[in-house]
Order: structure tokens, then C-alpha cells, then sequence
């Protein structure tokens, strides 16, 4: 296969991509195992030997196939799912489980249905010890980020699934973490209203200056939205490659530079 001049082949030991040295890592991984243990007793291998460094505010994003471990190495990061061998650490500190600075929003938004938007917020406030006008009016406030000023009084059923989806990242900002950790938040969404959320989450970003790892199935939409995507191998699975990309944001479809990346990781997914 060609290389494109903007495509970078990474030895293991990936690191920053253009920030500094990999010691300024925000969170690093180091030679991470995930095996599953089947109730049969077998041991179904899905991760070896992973090493990544993400920098602190940076976007990254990991796409693969179907099954190659991506959702597993975000739920490690979040301390969701242990490690069977090797580490992540967050800010030097070994993941241990949640709560140390992960704010997680998964595809199904996992709102609680008996609760209105402003209470589904508020109650990612609940370990904060703060009193309840307070949570709610940190709830509506964040509502007003996600741009739901007007929706605060609904229920989820009341709610398109784009509103919803708004409504986990206001609640995963509840307690302002400095890694917000997505499971494709974007993919049960109609096209347009999904643009619209990228938009919305890179705002986000560069407001709150947030550190992301992002898992997607859509090329464009980690191209839209990365610093790096991180191209992971099935079986088991492992970072095959890691892309930089140096495009200036807004990055729009119809760039150059757009479409000779989108090319060279089609071509890298599908061999
Ligand atoms: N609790 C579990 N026990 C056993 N195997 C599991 C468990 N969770 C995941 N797996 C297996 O681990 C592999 C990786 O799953 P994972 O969900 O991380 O992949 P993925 O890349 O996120 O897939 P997709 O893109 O379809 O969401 C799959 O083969 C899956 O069947």
C-alpha cells in the first residue's frame, strides 16, 4: 500500500503525537492484556500487549472492526474493566476502577426514564456533597451548554434521541472530569443531527478543555474530530497503526487532505 506524505507508521511504543515526549502522557498505557474468562473455564484473549500515551486536552479516537477490542480498552481506561496484564495509569496514578477524573457517555444514552433531563443531570452530581438547589442549577447550566435551556422539564420519552444523547454528556460533565471517555455516543443518530453533535462536542472541548478518547465505526467522523486516531487489529486485538491528523479545524469533507486519510485508513481497515 502507498504511504500518504500525512500518515505516520508508529513503532508499539506510541507516543505523543506532536506534543512533547511520551513522559507527558495524561494517561498511558503499558503493555495492556485484556483476557476474558469464559464460564466454560477457557480464556478468550481480546487485548495484548497495547501501549498508547494520550496527552492531557487531547482527542483521540480508536476505530477498528467489529469486535476488536475497542470498547474493552475504553472501558479499561475508565476502570470499568480490570487489566489482566500490564498497566493505566491516569496522570501517573494506576487506574484502580471509576472516579479517578473519567466521565463516561455510551451509545444508549442510559438515561433514567422516571427522571426529568435537569434531574438525570443533576444526578451525576450526586456524590458531590452539594445541596440540592445547587445540583440543579449546575444541572441547568450544563443543560445550556448542550444547548437544552428549553428541554430541562423533559422526560426521555418526551425526547428526540440526539436530545438524549445531549443529556448524557451534560450529566457526564456533571463532575467536570478531565477525560471524557465516548462509546460511539454518535452512532444510533440520523446524519445530520450527528454533525450537529460533533460540532457541539468539539465546542465543548475547546471550552472546557477536556481530554477525549473517542470509539467510533465512522471514518469521517474520527476525522472530523481527532488529533490522532489510533487503528486498532482484531484478533487479539492491538494498535495496528496510529494516525495524526494535522488538518486545521473546521475540517470539512471535501479537503484534500480530508480524503487522502479517509483513503489511506480504508485501506488500512480493509487489509
Ligand atoms: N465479558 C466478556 N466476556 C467474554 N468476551 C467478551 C466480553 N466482552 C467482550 N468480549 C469479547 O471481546 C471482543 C472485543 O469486544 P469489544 O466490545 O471490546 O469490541 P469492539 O471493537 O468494541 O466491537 P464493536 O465495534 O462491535 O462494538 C469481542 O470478541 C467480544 O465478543
Amino acid at each position: 500500500m502507498s504511504q500518504s506524505p500525512v500518515m505516520e507508521r508508529r513503532s508499539p511504543d506510541t507516543g505523543v503525537g506532536g506534543r512533547g515526549p511520551a513522559e507527558a502522557a495524561f494517561i498511558r498505557i503499558d503493555g495492556a492484556r485484556k483476557v476474558f474468562t469464559q464460564r466454560s473455564g477457557g480464556a478468550v484473549p481480546v487485548l495484548d500487549n497495547v501501549d498508547l500515551a494520550i496527552a492531557e486536552n487531547e482527542f483521540v479516537s480508536f476505530i477498528g472492526r467489529s469486535g476488536c477490542g475497542k470498547t474493552t480498552l475504553l472501558n479499561m481506561i475508565a476502570g470499568l474493566e480490570d487489566v489482566s496484564a500490564g498497566r493505566i495509569a491516569i496522570a501517573g496514578k494506576v487506574v484502580t476502577g471509576p472516579g479517578q477524573g473519567q466521565g463516561v457517555v455510551f451509545q444508549q444514552h442510559a438515561l433514567f426514564p422516571w427522571l426529568t433531563a435537569v434531574d438525570n443531570v443533576a444526578f451525576g452530581f450526586r456524590k458531590s456533597g452539594l445541596a440540592k438547589a445547587e445540583r440543579c442549577r449546575r444541572a441547568l447550566e450544563l443543560l445550556s451548554l448542550v444547548g437544552l435551556d428549553a428541554a430541562a422539564g423533559r422526560y426521555p420519552r418526551e425526547m428526540s434521541g440526539g436530545m438524549q444523547q445531549r443529556v448524557s454528556i451534560a450529566r457526564a460533565l456533571a463532575l467536570d472530569p478531565q477525560i471524557l471517555l465516548m462509546d460511539e455516543p454518535f452512532g444510533a443518530l440520523d446524519e445530520l443531527t450527528r454533525i450537529e453533535l460533533q460540532q457541539e462536542l468539539l465546542r465543548i472541548w475547546e471550552a472546557r478543555r477536556k481530554t477525549i478518547v473517542f470509539v467510533t465505526h465512522s471514518i469521517s467522523e474520527a476525522l472530523t474530530l481527532s488529533d490522532r486516531i489510533v487503528l486498532l487489529a482484531s484478533n487479539p486485538g492491538r494498535i495496528k497503526r496510529i494516525f495524526p491528523v494535522d488538518l486545521p479545524r473546521p475540517r470539512l469533507r471535501t479537503d484534500p487532505g480530508f480524503n487522502a486519510l479517509y483513503q489511506a485508513i480504508w485501506n488500512e481497515l480493509s487489509t
